[in-house]
């Protein structure tokens, strides 16, 4: 299948080192199918939230996966759906305008679950993108038995045209180095685009909005998933050294939802604070005291000017 790689230059004729590759892939899928997890096995540490609920992901964030032979950055999406508020459109514009501006598109379909319509109208959405190359992926492999990925692999593939068809779980990691390669291929040739061995360019403070939101996510249910939204104030180390002030505000739209995040006594926000303070740590590599309130912002997902206060832009 690899077609032999025409010298375009006297220089590359002689080198036998295949030529350096860099740009941008993106994955697409319905909500849930395991895009942000996939990127953060690519990138091999944790640059997306990820969680059991639907439409976790609501920004393009880029992990980078530096290689020897190449510079792979992946933009993730939020899951491409029937929009049903002002945020589900703005979050819809956000994953086809960034289709259009990829080097490849990785097409998640899940392992365990049969293809359905949802996965239908994303491969016709995909099919219109006539120049860029799209690779199908069966996620969530470890699910299900072997005799089902195969199966799931002849029904995606009759989807549509896939430039590659992968089985991948992010989860075991199987086939996650192969995933890296076959998207690393359809790459341009070019130097790396981002200095450094850094695995985002995330502004810090907003992977750790991220992480409050994904504690803030475990456990609660329903629509409430969708109502909170997290918007870190401040953020500055502590004169002396070793400790990060962080000052942080979690917003839900109604105040039965205020009494829900926050439990009995605060013993809930004080669990979610703990929690999401652990990854921060881990993230910044300083102790940190974290400040977390909770506000109402009457139904913010509705109200443009609302998401735009909380940094959903048009
Ligand atoms: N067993 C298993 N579970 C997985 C795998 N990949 C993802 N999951 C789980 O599937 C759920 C959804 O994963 P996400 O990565 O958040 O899915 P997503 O497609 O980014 O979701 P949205 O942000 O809603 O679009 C999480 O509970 C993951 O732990 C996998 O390879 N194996």
């Amino acid at each position: 299948m690899t077609k032999p790689t025409e010298p375009s230059t006297p220089h590359r004729a002689e080198a036998a080192e295949p030529p350096f590759r860099s740009g941008f892939a993106c994955f697409v899928g319905r909500p849930n199918v395991g895009k942000s997890t996939l990127m953060n096995a690519l990138v091999g540490r944790k640059v997306a939230i990820t969680s059991d609920q639907p439409q976790t992901t609501r920004r393009a964030i880029r992990g980078i996966v530096h290689r020897d032979d190449a510079q792979l950055i992946v933009v993730d999406t939020p899951g491409l759906h029937k929009p049903k508020t002002l945020l589900g459109e703005r979050l819809d514009s956000l994953a086809r305008s960034t289709l259009t501006e990829v080097d490849v598109v990785g097409f998640c379909v899940p392992a365990g679950d049969p293809v359905g319509r949802g996965d239908q109208y994303i491969a016709r959405e995909l099919a219109q993108l006539r120049s860029t190359p799209v690779v199908a992926l069966v996620t969530k492999t470890d699910r299900v038995p072997p005799q089902a990925v195969a199966e799931q692999l002849l029904a995606v593939s009759a989807l549509g045209e896939w430039a590659d068809i992968v089985p991948v779980s992010a989860v075991s990691g199987h086939q996650v180095d192969v995933v890296a390669d076959v998207l690393v291929r359809h790459l341009p040739e070019g130097p790396p685009l981002y200095p450094g061995g850094e695995p985002t360019d995330e502004p810090e403070q907003q992977l750790v909005a991220e992480l409050i939101r994904e504690a803030a996510l475990d456990g609660v249910r329903d629509e409430l998933p969708h109502s909170i939204a997290v918007v870190v104030d401040e953020m500055a180390p502590r004169p002396g050294g070793g400790l990060t002030d962080i000052y942080a505000i979690m917003y839900v739209e109604r105040p039965s939802q205020k009494a829900i995040v926050i439990g009995t006594r605060g013993a809930r926000l004080r669990d979610v604070g703990s929690e999401a303070r652990r990854h921060i740590e881990a993230l910044l590599g300083t102790r940190v005291f974290l400040d977390l309130r909770v506000k109402v912002a009457k139904d913010w997902q509705r109200d443009p000017k609302q998401l735009r206060r909380l940094g959903f832009q048009e």
